[in-house]
C-alpha cells in the first residue's frame, strides 16, 4: 500500500474547475516536484494535501486514513507563507516548534525540558548554518537567512510530510544553490516526503525524485474555467537516491511558502 493515496480528486470553487481528475500512489520518502503554469492549481493541491481545504470529489488518504478536512494536532503545527514569526529571536523561532506540541496549553516549556528544547533547536539552527545567529530577529537576517530558519522551523519536528511551495523563489542564484544543497541533506538524512511547487524547472529536475506537470488537457475556450488540470506527465527522477527509505518519523506535516 502507497503512503498516500489520490484517488480521482476534483477541486471546484463554484463552476470554475480547477483541478480534475487526480490519481497518485505516492511512496514514502519521495520528493515529488510539481510543475505547470501559472493558475493551473498547484497550490491548490498542496492545501488539499495539507488538509487545509477538502476536496470537491475524491479523497486522500495517508497510510491509509482519510486526511482530516483541517490539519490538526496529529499533524503538528502549519507554518504558511513567511513562516518565521517576526517577533521571536531565530532560538525562539524554532525552539517554539517543540514547545507547542508539548505544552498546547501555554506554549511554552519551563526547567529541564525548555533548556533541552532549546539545545536541540540551536543544533537545527548549526545544521541550516544559523549558528551563528541564535539571538537575532528576523527582520535582521537576507532573504536567504530567513528560509534557512524557515527551513529549520520545518525540520525541527520531523514531520513525513514536507510541503514546498516555492520555497527558493525570491533567492538569488547562488544563495539557490546552497538551499538546494541543505534541503537535500536535510532530505537525505530524515527521508521525509516532499512535495515542492517550483517555477523553475532545473530545480524540479534537479531535486525531485518525480515529476508532476500539471496542465490542462481539455480547453474550452468559450468557457475557460469549465475544465481542470490534471497530472499530464509524472515522470521518475533520480531514482538512486531512492535506496534505503524509511518512513519511521512521526506524523505531522508541514508547509513552507516562498
Ligand atoms: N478559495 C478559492 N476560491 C476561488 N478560486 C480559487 C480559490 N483558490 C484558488 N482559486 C483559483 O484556483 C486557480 C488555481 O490557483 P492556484 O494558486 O492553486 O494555482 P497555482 O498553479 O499555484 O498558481 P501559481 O503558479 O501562479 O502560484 C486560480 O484561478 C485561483 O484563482
Amino acid at each position: 500500500m502507497s503512503f498516500i493515496t489520490i484517488n480521482n480528486i476534483w477541486q471546484e470553487y463554484g463552476d470554475h474547475v480547477v483541478l480534475e481528475r487526480l490519481n497518485l500512489q505516492i511512496n514514502a520518502g519521495e520528493f515529488c516536484s510539481m510543475v505547470g503554469a501559472s493558475g493551473c492549481g498547484k497550490s491548490t493541491f498542496l492545501r488539499l494535501l495539507l488538509g487545509q481545504e477538502a476536496p470537491s470529489r475524491g479523497s486522500i488518504t495517508l497510510d491509509g486514513k482519510p486526511l482530516r478536512a483541517e490539519p490538526d494536532s496529529s499533524r503538528g503545527v502549519v507554518f504558511q507563507r513567511y513562516s518565521v514569526f517576526p517577533h521571536l529571536s531565530v532560538l525562539d523561532n524554532v525552539a517554539i516548534g517543540l514547545e507547542l506540541p508539548q505544552s498546547p496549553l501555554f506554549g511554552r516549556l519551563f526547567g529541564a525540558k525548555k533548556r533541552a528544547a532549546r539545545e536541540q533547536a540551536a543544533q537545527m539552527l548549526t545544521k541550516v548554518g544559523l549558528g551563528h545567529a541564535l539571538d537575532k530577529y528576523p527582520a535582521q537576517l537576507s532573504g536567504g537567512m530567513q528560509q534557512r530558519l524557515a527551513i529549520a522551523q520545518a525540520f525541527i519536528t520531523q514531520p513525513r510530510v514536507l510541503l514546498l511551495d516555492e520555497p527558493f523563489g525570491a533567492l538569488d542564484p547562488g544563495i539557490r544553490k546552497d538551499m538546494h544543497a541543505l534541503l537535500l541533506q536535510l532530505w537525505g538524512e530524515t527521508r521525509m516526503t516532499v512535495f515542492m511547487v517550483t517555477h523553475d524547472l532545473s530545480e524540479g529536475f534537479n531535486l525531485g525524485t518525480r515529476l508532476l506537470v500539471f496542465d490542462k488537457v481539455r480547453l474550452d475556450p468559450q468557457a475557460p474555467n469549465a475544465y481542470g488540470a490534471r497530472i499530464t506527465y509524472d515522470i521518475p527522477l533520480n531514482e538512486t537516491r531512492l535506496s534505503g527509505l524509511s518512513g519511521t518519523a512521526p506524523d505531522n506535516v508541514y508547509a513552507l511558502r516562498g
